[in-house]
């Protein structure tokens, strides 16, 4: 919680003898933040105070760079003390404190930018919404998703995906009220959307303000966005009026007639039949020098004329308990719901489920054709021939640790954006969209290696004396497989960038390869960089194929060639070994994501 929350407190009375609140009044009272730049501190909001009103539609509006978003995001607690920000004042919801987690519990925010995955479909995304964030039985929160798709007039494109950069979807009309109602569908006291009609056509944004308008006034809902340009239309809905140049307030207050008296009174008449929004906008604008010279004009307008009356309304705000509209799911129930999505996803992404597939055979089916029916212990071998035959073995290792890598790098980044919206509302807990994305990326981590091996064996022509020896093989694959994962995981959660993930990937690769025990002898190595072959899954991967491989009882090989690779360690270890790594490298990417989470919100 800010410190300036934690001031306030003592005034609060007992919350027991506080009557229940049905609505929800967001006061704030000489806000200001600073944020740290290499060239100094820049405040970017300076002392204001105000009002977002329940029952009513609050529109913060202001030229490009006032500080509209900034302002949203301190009301929604996005922005708080840090060691590169400042923020001072008050900021209540009914005259309470709140600090984020508090806010998902009565509040939303919609975000400028649609934060949705693009093969879910709008039904679907509702549904999650319905499943994680309200009450009820199945039955009912169907009901609910229905109704939210109707009141939204979604009817036509609830089974279309929501689509993207590569997938076809719906449209951006469709995509802002498919993120509202993912909001609306928790019936929260308050929401908060930043820019909700921008891109949009002037019917749509009408339509999208229009409907936000009933929420508020129907259910007496606290509504506040931030807008640019207005139609007259769109204009004529609004309740409460902030509007902002440069970090301050220049008005608050109603839309109609007021807005245009106070201006005329400090000598900014609004001409007749001009539009006042567009008046309003033109006379804001800080492209204009004129305009930036009467900046002052207005500061000192809305300082003697307006800005007490606001300071008195938030002293009445009257105390009352904050409704609490979240749902708390059991951690199963949670994994269920997010396991259940997951599955989709990659069911429905060719490049995470087909191509991959294709991938794990045509690959295999190139080696066994490279490697066909290697000359075995019968048949006379050369060391060539061993050396040939500890080539394929590495390479599989290899093979099975890259297919499940790079996919697996890509995991979390993919997805960052709406795991940090979802898990910042608390609809679950990073723990649980862990284990949930793990249950599902693992399937085809098993699957795939075991194809791939069962293609490879008999092609190559391994040692098949026991059926041991062609399971051990296969596990090998699929540990390998799973140390991918792991350790995709860990690439995609320490680094928020996916593109930085992919591009370290091969500096992490190159050393594992190198420490393996084929490139150069495991007992060659410099002592002072020699450790790096105890952290390597690919050596001990290698290690249990080439012990489970060779046989070596004096006959066929000129040489033991587990002796000559000296690996002294047995297959059962090096799979210990491996499992271990695996475990720590899933650990890690856990502590890493929630450190993640940290650093980004
Ligand atoms: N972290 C930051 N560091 C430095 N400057 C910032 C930071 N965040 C925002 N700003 C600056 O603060 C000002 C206000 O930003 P903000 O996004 O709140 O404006 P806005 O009114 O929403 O603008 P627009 O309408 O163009 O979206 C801008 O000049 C912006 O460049």
């Amino acid at each position: 919680m800010s410190q300036i929350n934690k001031k306030l407190s003592p005034i609060i009375a007992p919350q027991n003898q506080l009557p229940i609140a049905t609505k929800v009044n967001i006061t704030f009272k000489d806000i200001k933040y600073t944020v740290k730049t290499s060239k100094g501190p820049k405040q970017l909001l300076k002392g204001v105070s105000g009002i977002c009103k329940s029952g009513k539609i609050n529109a913060i509006l202001g030229s490009s760079g006032a500080g509209k978003t900034t302002l949203l995001n301190v009301l929604c607690q996005r922005a708080v003390n840090a060691k590169n920000q400042t923020l001072e004042g008050e900021i209540l919801a009914n005259s309470q404190p709140y600090d984020s987690d508090k806010f998902s519990t009565f509040a939303a925010y919609v975000m400028q930018d649609d934060i949705l995955l693009e093969t879910m479909t709008v039904k679907e995304c509702f549904q999650f919404a319905a499943n994680l964030k309200t009450k009820g039985t199945a039955e009912e929160k169907n009901q609910k998703v229905d109704e939210m798709i109707r009141e939204l007039r979604l009817e036509k494109c609830q089974n279309t995906f929501i689509g993207g950069l590569f997938v076809k979807g719906i449209s951006g009309g469709e995509k802002k009220r498919t993120s509202i109602g993912y909001e609306l569908i928790s019936n929260p006291s308050c929401i908060f959307l930043d820019e909700p009609t921008s891109g949009l056509d002037s019917f749509t944004a009408y339509s999208i303000i229009h409907l936000l308008s009933n929420y508020a006034h129907n259910n007496d809902k606290t509504v506040t966005f931030t807008i640019h340009q207005p139609s007259t239309d769109i204009w004529n809905l609004f309740d409460h009026i902030i509007l902002m140049v440069d970090g301050q307030f220049i008005y608050q207050g109603d839309g109609k007639q007021n807005i245009i008296n106070h201006f005329s009174s400090i000598g900014f008449s609004c001409p007749i039949k001009s539009n006042p929004s567009d008046y309003l906008m033109s006379i804001m604008h800080g492209g204009s020098e004129v305009n930036v010279k009467n900046y002052e004009k207005y500061f000192q307008g809305y300082k003697n004329k307006l800005e007490q009356q606001a300071i008195k309304e938030i002293k009445n705000t009257s105390v009352e308990i904050l409704p609490h509209n979240s749902v708390q799911n059991s951690i199963l129930y949670q994994i269920k719901v997010l396991a259940e999505r997951q599955f989709k996803i990659i069911k429905r992404n060719p490049i995470l489920s087909r191509a991959r597939l294709a991938q794990a055979i045509i690959t295999a089916l190139f080696i066994g054709l490279v490697f066909l029916r290697m000359p075995g212990p019968n048949d006379n071998l050369s060391q060539r021939d061993v050396q040939d035959r500890n080539g394929v073995l590495f390479l599989c290792i290899i093979l099975s640790f890259m297919l499940q890598l790079n996919p697996s790098i890509l995991t979390f980044p993919s997805q960052r954006n709406v795991f940090l919206r979802e898990e910042n509302q608390k609809l679950y807990t990073v723990f649980t969209y862990f284990l949930g994305r793990i249950i599902v990326d693992i399937i085809p981590a098993i699957i795939f290696p075991i194809i791939s091996s069962l293609i490879l064996y008999w092609m190559v022509g391994f040692n098949d004396e026991e059926a041991l020896r062609v399971l051990t093989f296969i596990f090998v694959m699929v540990l390998m497989s799973l140390a991918g994962l792991a350790f995709g995981y860990l690439g995609g959660s320490a680094f928020s960038d996916a593109k930085v993930a992919t591009s370290l990937a091969p500096l992490v690769l190159m050393p594992f390869m190198l420490f393996a025990g084929l490139y150069k002898n495991a007992s060659d190595y410099a002592s002072w960089i020699g450790w790096i072959q105890y952290i390597s899954p690919i050596k001990y991967g290698f290690i249990a194929v080439v012990r489970n491989e060779y046989n070596y009882e004096g006959q066929g090989y000129i040489q033991d060639p587990v002796k000559q690779l000296n690996f002294t360690m047995s297959t059962q270890d090096a799979i210990y070994c491996l499992v271990g790594i695996v475990v720590v490298a899933l650990i890690l990417s856990f502590i890493f994501l929630l450190i993640l989470k940290k650093r980004l919100q």
